[in-house]
């Protein structure tokens, strides 16, 4: 087997339980498993001239390669061209995107600088997978530098339409330098699809079984979604959790029920709409007041963008507004938490909590709605209700799908999904668990890398 070499902006510690982002959590769940060096930023913004060497440590069967980079980087590359252009973009969020020629500078910088980095490690029988839209440039960056390689690119977040994309300046270039990996892999067949209608509007091209030719080169193009390692997780969330235990006591003694949300606080996530939606049920349906609570994590995120600080603004005021609507002097409808909670205790909460409430506008994949699923008892499982907009709902068809625009819908299918019967519960549980050990981390990567490998591509969907 070939030395795995993969390369994201973030790298996690494979051994740590505290990772937000579904990038780390999915990627640290499949190296764990094969090994290999993963290479990204540190985190650290740092003064420095000359480009440092890569700092190389080795966790378990993972050696960790990672670089410091600059404040201008920082501001350039990662709040700049990545989170305030291509996020907002690929979001289908025209409305957010806020380009400037120095953040596509940045960009192509440091991703010349992840390229210098990388060259000082590769070896020749090496595979390389890059993850995200951090890193589009870098297969083009590394081929300048002479690799040879077979190179990925993993694609975590949605893929937008060609009339979304062609908004921005440079969109040709970017499909250009997307195209100089070997494999590109997308999380639904949506995403897939839009590059599809890309190729054919503005390349002239198009993908025939997967494959796109580019002069003489032929690229993959696949859909591989992502997955969790479903047995840990349902590990994690039988382990006793004292704390977690003596709050679902409490409630069963008031005979209560819990709706969760967890989130990074990204207006991507739907997050104001979803409280409205608690309101709503409590407004339709008066008999739940005092027998139901949502709580909801939202953990701090990009803080420097401004859109984001108008979030937390705004789900602040919201859920203000909902509680001095509401409470009573024993009774907190909405838990607001802004902070990060360690995967474990949020596995404890999940299964403590009879509806998993995840509506994003719009999301790649959305790990926490499998995560919900792989937490519940088989015995007296809670109910998923699920966005129509996360890549997730492209496969877990037994959840309660919603449109996270439709406030009344959702409230509708809490309503729907509180009162359930639990042979119905079971069922949809039953088969959602089938989908998400189908479609698990182990699948995603060696799907993945049989396409990279071997040149195979099976239908990952
Ligand atoms: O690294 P940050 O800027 O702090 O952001 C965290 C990560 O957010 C995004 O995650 C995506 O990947 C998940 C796993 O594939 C997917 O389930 C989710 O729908 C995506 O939003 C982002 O793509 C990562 O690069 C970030 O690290
Ligand atoms: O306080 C938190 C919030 C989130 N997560 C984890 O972060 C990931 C979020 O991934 P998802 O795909 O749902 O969304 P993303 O944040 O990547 O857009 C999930 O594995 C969560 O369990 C966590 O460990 N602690």
């Amino acid at each position: 087997m070939n030395r795995l070499v993969v390369v994201s902006n973030r790298v996690a510690d494979v051994q740590r339980s505290t990772q937000a982002g579904g990038l780390a959590v999915g990627l640290a769940d499949s190296l764990r498993q094969r090994g290999g060096v993963w290479m990204g930023w540190d985190g650290q913004t740092l003064k420095y001239e000359e480009e440092p060497e890569p700092r190389i440590r080795k966790i378990g069967a993972v050696t960790q390669a990672t670089i410091p980079l600059t404040e201008q980087d920082y501001a350039e590359y990662y709040l700049g061209f990545s989170n305030s252009v291509l996020w907002p973009l690929f979001h289908y969020r025209l409305d957010l995107v806020e380009y400037k020629t120095a953040f596509l500078e940045g960009y192509r910088r440091v991703n010349a600088k992840f390229a210098n980095a990388l060259v000082s490690i590769l070896q020749p029988e090496d595979v390389i997978w890059i993850h995200d839209y951090h890193l589009i440039p870098l297969a083009a960056e590394l081929r300048q530098r002479g690799c040879k390689q077979r190179i990925g690119f993993f694609l975590h977040i949605p893929f937008p339409p060609p009339e979304i994309l062609a908004a921005v300046p440079r969109h040709r270039w970017l499909v250009e330098s997307l195209l100089e990996f070997d494999v590109i892999g997308f999380q639904t067949n949506t995403d897939l699809g839009n590059l599809q209608h890309y190729v054919e509007d503005h390349l002239g091209t198009e993908i025939t079984e997967g494959r796109i030719k580019v002069g003489e080169r032929e690229v993959i193009a696949g859909c591989f979604p992502i997955g969790i390692d479903v047995d840990a997780f349902v590990e994690m969330a039988e382990r006793p959790n004292d704390e977690v235990q003596i709050e679902t006591h409490r409630r069963e003694i008031l005979g209560r029920r819990q709706i969760i949300g967890v989130d990074r606080l990204d207006y991507t996530k739907g997050l104001p709409d979803r409280l409205r939606a608690f309101a709503r049920l409590l407004e339709l349906y008066p008999e739940m007041r005092k027998s139901v609570a949502l709580m909801q994590i939202a953990t701090p995120t990009r803080e420097e963008v401004e859109a984001y600080v108008d979030i937390r603004k705004e789900l602040e005021a919201l859920s203000g507004a909902i509680n001095g609507r509401f409470a009573d002097f024993n009774w907190t409808p909405v838990r607001y938490i802004h902070g990060t909670v360690p995967r474990d205790a949020l596995a404890a909460l999940y299964r403590a909590s009879q509806v998993g409430f995840v509506t994003p506008l719009r999301d790649g994949m959305n790990l926490v709605a499998k995560e919900y699923v792989a937490a519940q008892s088989p015995e007296n499982p809670g109910v998923l209700v699920l966005s129509k907009f996360a890549g997730a709902a492209e496969d877990l068809h037994e959840a309660l799908i919603v449109n996270p625009y439709d406030v009344d819908d959702m409230a509708r299918n809490l309503c729907r999904a509180l009162t359930m019967p639990l042979e119905e519960r079971q069922e949809r549980h039953k088969a959602l668990m089938e989908r998400i050990r189908k479609h698990d981390a182990k699948h995603w990567l060696d799907t993945f890398m049989a396409a990279l490998e071997k040149g195979e591509i099976k239908n990952a969907a």
